[in-house]
């Protein structure tokens, strides 16, 4: 492992990826990856995750295509110095922020989107120069397996590594000295990445889960609601860190609700859901045997059918749900959809407060002004109004938690940020040493009152004020030479 980073550490010290030609055709050559070698990835997402090739294109390929274009198109302007405003002192002078890659990074992915998790961080870290080891989960091991084959044949090896293994490697990994991490996970374990960054002063992303609640107002359209909830909520079997995780609505829409959800079950996937190709499956026995926990006690109004040799969990809602009880106290991260009534927006908002801030909050109302207040008064790692996950989708708006679901956000622009270091320039002439005296000893009172006139002043900016301030700038270069 040492050796491993150690290679790509001198890969990166040699420049190379520097250059934004070349982060450009490593760009390219990763676009080329997903298209010509297409249905390998399909067939390995889908075994993962008994996944429809179909879905797995729209879950995963679709995401990584789009971030890939949006950094081939972006990267020129995203990685160009940004000229910054000056002061009194510096006018005369350069300054800009200059982007610059930050290293070697790590990024460790999760098993519920094992392409998109590994691969849109990878895209980010090629955007800004670095050199990266993707650590897919050993969950996921058929997509693990597959971009161990396919990252070498197309990417710079000597700057680009999968590493794959369990616990004992991502420990071992994790001893190595990185310049960030970026890692996908639940929330005990990006504990151990932080604290194991912590000893070489290694920034981190955390991408973390928890429990992402869903406000459905009285004041609402019930069919477009329910119907977003259960695309949102059974997509991946649940499985899926940005899903509403409960809802939260009056005692009085909570049958209506069941109703709508059940009607959207069966168009979605028909009388039979075991045999819809759109209706995925736990991932392991593990989570089937804590998600079947979770049911105990709980009323079931819908669902709740499982048959654990295929590791199959009908989507089922619970309702009249006690906020104690287990379903509330973890991120469920399976098909089961608990409602807890409350009387009002406002018991919403307390109730969504008293929690750890959550990954992502949903809120469903006619009423616009209601949205914002629900925005306004809770914290969430991201907000989508009157629809589920959608907010995922658009690589302008950074994705990421807050608090408890993580730090640190990616896509698009952001993805460039979190892997770069804006790095600030002052370049400066060998002239000017009059005005310069100002801040080199002895001090003196009037010193201090001339550092205070060009640094403390405020000037319009506009073309009479910018004349204006040339000249007093002119003026105060001479009077302050005669005075020093
Ligand atoms: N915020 C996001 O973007 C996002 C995306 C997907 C999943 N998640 C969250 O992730 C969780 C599900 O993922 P998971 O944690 O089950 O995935 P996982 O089991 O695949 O673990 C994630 C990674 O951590 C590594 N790992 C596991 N145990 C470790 C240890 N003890 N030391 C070092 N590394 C270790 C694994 O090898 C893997 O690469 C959920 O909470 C979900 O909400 C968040
Ligand atoms: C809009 C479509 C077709 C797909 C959305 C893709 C999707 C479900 C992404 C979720 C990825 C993600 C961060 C999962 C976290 O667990």
């Amino acid at each position: 492992m040492e050796r491993q980073v150690l290679r790509l550490r001198q890969a990166f010290r040699s420049g190379r990826s520097r250059p934004l030609r070349f982060r450009l055709q490593q760009l390219e050559a990763l676009r080329r990856m997903v298209q010509e070698r297409e249905k390998e990835i399909l067939a390995a997402i889908a075994a993962d995750l008994s996944k429809s090739e179909l879905n797995a294109y729209s879950h995963e390929v679709i995401t990584i295509l789009g971030e890939i274009d949006f950094m081939l198109g972006n990267l020129p302007e995203l990685a160009s110095a940004r000229p910054a405003k000056k002061n009194l002192l510096t006018m005369m002078d350069e300054a800009y922020v200059q982007p610059e890659p930050l290293g070697v990074v790590l990024i460790i992915g999760a098993w519920n989107y094992p392409f998109v998790l590994t691969m849109q961080p990878l895209v980010g870290a090629i955007a800004a120069g670095n050199a990266a080891i993707v650590k897919p989960s050993e969950l996921s091991e058929n997509t693990a397996k597959i971009l161990a084959e396919l990252l070498p044949q197309y990417l710079d090896q000597d700057l680009y590594a999968i590493v794959n293994g369990g616990i004992p490697e991502t420990t071992e990994l994790l001893k190595q000295r990185f310049d960030h991490i970026l890692y996908t996970g639940n929330t005990a374990v990006g504990k151990i990445v932080m604290e194991a960054a912590a000893k070489h002063l290694t920034p981190v992303t955390l991408e973390l889960g928890g429990k992402s609640p869903c406000y459905i107002d009285r004041d609402c359209d019930l069919d477009v609601a329910c119907r977003r909830i259960a695309w949102g909520k059974y997509m991946n079997c649940g499985q899926t860190c940005i899903a509403p995780d409960y809802i939260l609505c009056e005692a009085s829409l909570q049958n209506q609700i069941v109703q709508k959800i059940k009607e959207t079950v069966k168009d979605f996937y028909g009388e039979n859901i075991k045999a819809s190709p759109d209706y995925e499956r736990i991932i392991n026995l593990r989570h089937f045997k804590r998600l079947q926990s979770l049911l105990k006690g709980q009323r079931i109004a819908f669902g709740g059918e499982m048959d654990e040799a295929t590791r199959y969990l009908a989507p089922t809602i619970l309702t009249d749900v006690d906020p104690n009880s287990k379903v509330m106290q973890e991120e469920i991260f399976g098909p089961i959809l608990p409602i807890v009534s409350v009387k009002n927006v406002d018991e919403a908002i307390n109730f969504i407060n008293d929690r750890e801030k959550p990954l992502a909050l949903y809120v469903f109302s006619r009423n616009n002004k209601l949205i914002k207040r629900v925005i306004d008064e809770t914290s969430s790692g991201g907000v989508t109004g009157n629809d589920v996950i959608m907010h995922f989708t658009v690589n302008s708006l950074p994705f990421g938690g807050v608090g408890a679901s993580g730090m640190g956000a990616y896509h698009g622009k952001y993805s460039f940020d979190t892997f770069s270091h804006q790095r600030p320039c002052l370049l400066k002439g060998l002239k000017g040493e009059s005005v310069n005296k100002l801040r080199y000893p002895p001090n003196s009172e009037s010193k201090v009152s001339w550092a205070k006139f060009f640094l403390l002043k405020q000037f319009n900016k506009g073309r009479l004020g910018m004349l204006l301030f040339v000249c007093l700038v002119a003026v105060a270069a001479v009077i302050v030479k005669d005075q020093l």
